[in-house]
């Protein structure tokens, strides 16, 4: 009988009276795991070998595990302090007497009547006189782990697990046995055909590949999972939002994450004593300012600041300093680029209809929670048009998000400085059902319009790339997406669906 070569090792290695673990048959065949795996399947499909599958369980302990298998589990310890001061004692005195420190002591209150050694109230332990900590089966598991024996009751297991205490694991194993028939066929002798898995370069050019014999795929054999880079649900989700706009008719814009004020805020008719202007809430660089702005333009936002604009306009009356435009900060929303666009300080072009867009980064002095982080993408853009009104501003939103089958979108009055009207976009979480925010939006007002020139209409808006992509794979916690906490195990499973 002809077989491939790996077959015909797997074979030779296999015993009749006793299943070998593949493992084993792979370390003394020299095949790879996967190599020997393939082979077994191939032999067992012929009817040569038997392969038996079994789920071994693993469990291994923790640090803190280890910690509390050398020191006693904090409960165990509040216990025998409370018994050895008499059976009640205040519980300041047993935590002390046991030596339990920080979360130790939730964790000994939190197993602690469960575990049947006696109540704690009003401030009293006390320990339960039937109660004995040496038959403590989960100090036993821990005791038992650590030695390396096996622990084979499953509930234990599972609330050690549950405390953080050992780390379960399961794995496949798998053991080949030979058959009847592979005995019968080893004896009458096998030998190895030269078999080829792959078409090579060499063998098309040689033109050996007419004679070669070709190795079989077998698709149900189990390979190890293998996690290869793929690309990132926030890297995709922008490249789709730039796809959409770009099939809106709009234009990218680009330009620096690290801005003058100038840019930022003052163009946005921000009085410069705005709280979100305050040291506490910009990131500022100690860098030199910005020396290139355009003179004429600082001018103009510097009387729409101290005067207003139009006939019966009215300025901030609060001081206005141009060293404070100058001064360069990490740009908290992307607006920046809009107000460069805008002025036609970036090369854009400014005969009205325009759609421009980008989708960067804006950096903020947040709380971190499940919707904010310290940065995140915002998909920043305006259209300039003649008699726009807030029709036009919601039917764009509209179509954007039901692109991402996003259908319902909410509109909540707002108020930017720099917007009028303006208008919270929210929008619900398919697992939670929570409205989140999702955007923010506005008509520009003359005051930011009329120095830059611009005497037709502006809408505009900036939205959260994160909270769409939350919408978008049910991330319930913006963390899980990016930053150094972020899940793994999310990001190489999620899909990006629109
Ligand atoms: N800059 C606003 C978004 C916005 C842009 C343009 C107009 C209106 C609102 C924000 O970051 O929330």
């Amino acid at each position: 009988m002809r077989l491939p070569q790996a077959q015909v090792a797997l074979l030779e290695a296999a015993s009749a009276t006793d299943a070998r673990p593949i493992e084993q048959l792979a370390d003394q065949t020299d095949l790879k795991p996967e190599a020997a795996t393939r082979a077994a399947f191939d032999l067992r499909d012929e009817g040569l070998v038997a392969v038996e599958e079994r789920v071994e369980e693993s469990a291994r302990l923790t640090d803190e595990g280890e910690t509390y298998r050398d020191e006693g589990l904090p409960e165990v310890r509040l216990f025998r302090a409370a018994r050895e001061a008499g059976g009640t004692v205040g519980m300041g005195e047993a935590v002390g007497a046991a030596g339990l420190e920080g979360p130790e002591v939730d964790i000994a209150l939190a197993n602690y009547a469960r575990k049947g050694y006696g109540v704690v109230n009003s401030g009293e332990v006390s320990a339960d006189a039937d109660a004995d900590p040496d038959a403590d089966t989960e100090a036993a598991a821990l005791a038992a782990l650590a030695t390396g024996d096996a622990v084979d009751d499953d509930d234990v297991l599972d609330r050690l697990e549950s405390r953080g205490l050992v780390e379960l694991d399961e794995r496949t194993v798998r053991s080949v046995a030979l058959t009847d028939e592979g005995v019968t066929a080893l004896m009458e002798g096998v030998e190895a055909a030269e078999t080829v898995d792959r078409l090579t370069p060499e063998l098309l050019t040689s033109g050996e590949w007419k004679d070669v014999e070709f190795a079989e795929y077998n698709v149900e054999a189990d390979a190890p999972a293998v996690e290869g880079g793929r690309e990132h649900v926030l890297r995709g989700m922008s490249e789709r939002v730039k796809d959409v706009l770009v099939g809106m008719g709009f234009q990218e814009m680009d330009g620096p994450h690290a801005d003058a004020d100038f840019w930022i805020n003052d163009c946005l008719f921000m009085p410069q004593d705005h709280p979100a202007r305050t040291h506490w809430d910009r990131f500022a660089l100690d860098v030199p300012p910005v020396a290139d702005l355009p003179e004429a333009l600082v001018d103009r936002v510097e009387d729409a600041h101290r005067d207003g604009v139009g006939e019966d306009g009215d300025g901030y009356h609060s001081p206005w300093s141009e060293d404070f435009a100058r001064a360069i900060a990490l740009r908290g929303h992307t607006t920046s680029l809009s107000m460069r666009y805008l002025s036609g300080y970036a090369d854009a072009d400014l005969e009205p209809p325009q759609r421009y867009f980008s989708v960067q980064k804006a950096y903020r002095n947040d709380t971190l929670d499940a919707t904010h982080l310290l940065e995140f993408y915002q998909i920043e853009g305006w259209v300039m048009a003649e008699d726009l009104s807030v029709r036009d501003l919601m039917g764009t939103f509209e179509e954007f998000y039901r692109q991402f089958g996003i259908e319902e979108i909410r509109f909540k009055p707002h108020y930017n400085p720099y917007t009028e009207p303006s208008f919270e976009l929210f929008g619900e979480h398919p697992e939670t059902g929570e409205e989140i925010e999702i955007g923010n939006s506005g008509m520009f007002r003359d005051e930011v319009l009329e120095p830059l020139g611009i005497d037709c209409d502006v809408m505009a808006w900036g939205l959260a790339l994160e909270r769409l992509a939350m919408l978008t794979t049910g991330a319930e916690d913006i963390r899980d997406l990016h930053g150094t906490l972020a899940d793994l195990e999310f990001l190489r499973n999620a899909e990006v669906t629109y």
